[in-house]
């Protein structure tokens, strides 16, 4: 299930000194499945509050891969802040926002909102909040969007998990959503996968590269993937 695996807790970093700093504490990766080095968290400067230690999970897969319904499970049972950066730019519609309109035409098309729209919202939602240990659902979605939170927040994840879906299999799961959402279509669905195939493997890649991809089979049923992620966060408790 690991590929390798992810790099200890993190704080924020605003200079790349710091962020040499990091990577100096930050151990190794054991070669050994699921096995952290016991290196502390890091607390460093950032725009977010200097006392909380970060502990980031990117969660990427395509549209219906089921990545909102695994992180439900992880939030219960490992105490995360889910921050889907879909669900925040719907609040963002539904709060008649300046940039609702805008919003609103890019999801219906399936296209990737600006990265500093996102990310700004995203850091709103991570700077809420007293917790540290994010799951950050849906994003990023391409390498644009991946550098810009880098930039803004200053922060790498410390894990990346990829729900590896075929197609055939998300676009059956998000017609039968029924949650009235306007991409919930046949026509959006395949832009967005369009989009999906384009934009983000590159992402992936880049995390493959650095160790911190975690490639799950998202095909069986909820608790079945479940049973493949818990592992994963399982060997994450007392690192953080
Ligand atoms: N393993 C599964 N088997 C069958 N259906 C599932 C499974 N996991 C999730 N679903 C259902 O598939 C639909 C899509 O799941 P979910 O909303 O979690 O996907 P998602 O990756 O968050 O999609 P999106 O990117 O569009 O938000 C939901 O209706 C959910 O209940
Ligand atoms: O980082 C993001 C996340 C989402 N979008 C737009 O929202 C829709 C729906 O996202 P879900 O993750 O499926 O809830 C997506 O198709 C994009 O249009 C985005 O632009 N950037
Ligand atoms: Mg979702």
């Amino acid at each position: 299930m690991w590929r390798r695996a992810a790099s200890l807790s993190s704080s924020i970093f605003s200079s790349s000194s710091s962020r040499r700093a990091l990577r100096d504490r930050q151990g190794a990766y054991s070669s050994k499945a699921m096995e952290f080095s016991s290196a502390e968290p890091f607390k460093g400067e950032g725009c977010l509050s200097k006392e909380k230690n970060l502990y980031i999970t990117f969660v990427l897969g395509g549209p219906g891969s089921g990545k909102g319904t695994q992180c439900a499970k992880i939030v219960e049972n490992f105490g995360y802040t889910h921050l889907s950066a879909g669900e925040l730019l719907r609040q963002e519609i539904a709060s008649n926002s300046e940039d609702g309109v805008m919003i609103l035409d890019m999801i219906k098309e399936g296209k990737i909102v600006p990265s500093e729209v996102t990310v700004k919202l995203i850091q709103k939602g991570m700077e809420s909040c007293d917790n540290g240990k994010f799951l950050i659902d849906g994003f990023p979605r391409n390498e644009e969007n991946r550098t810009a939170f880098e930039q803004i927040i200053g922060a790498e994840p410390n894990i990346v998990l990829f729900f590896d879906c075929p197609e055939e299999e998300m676009i059956k799961r998000v017609l039968n959503r029924n949650e009235g959402r306007v991409d919930d279509n046949i026509e959006t669905i395949r832009k967005r996968l369009k989009v999906f195939a384009a934009s983000h493997y590159p992402v992936i890649d880049y995390y493959s590269k650095k160790g911190k991809l975690c490639k799950i089979d998202a095909i069986g049923t909820e608790d079945e993937i479940f049973e493949r992620v818990r592992p994963v966060f399982a060997a994450c408790e007392g690192v953080q």
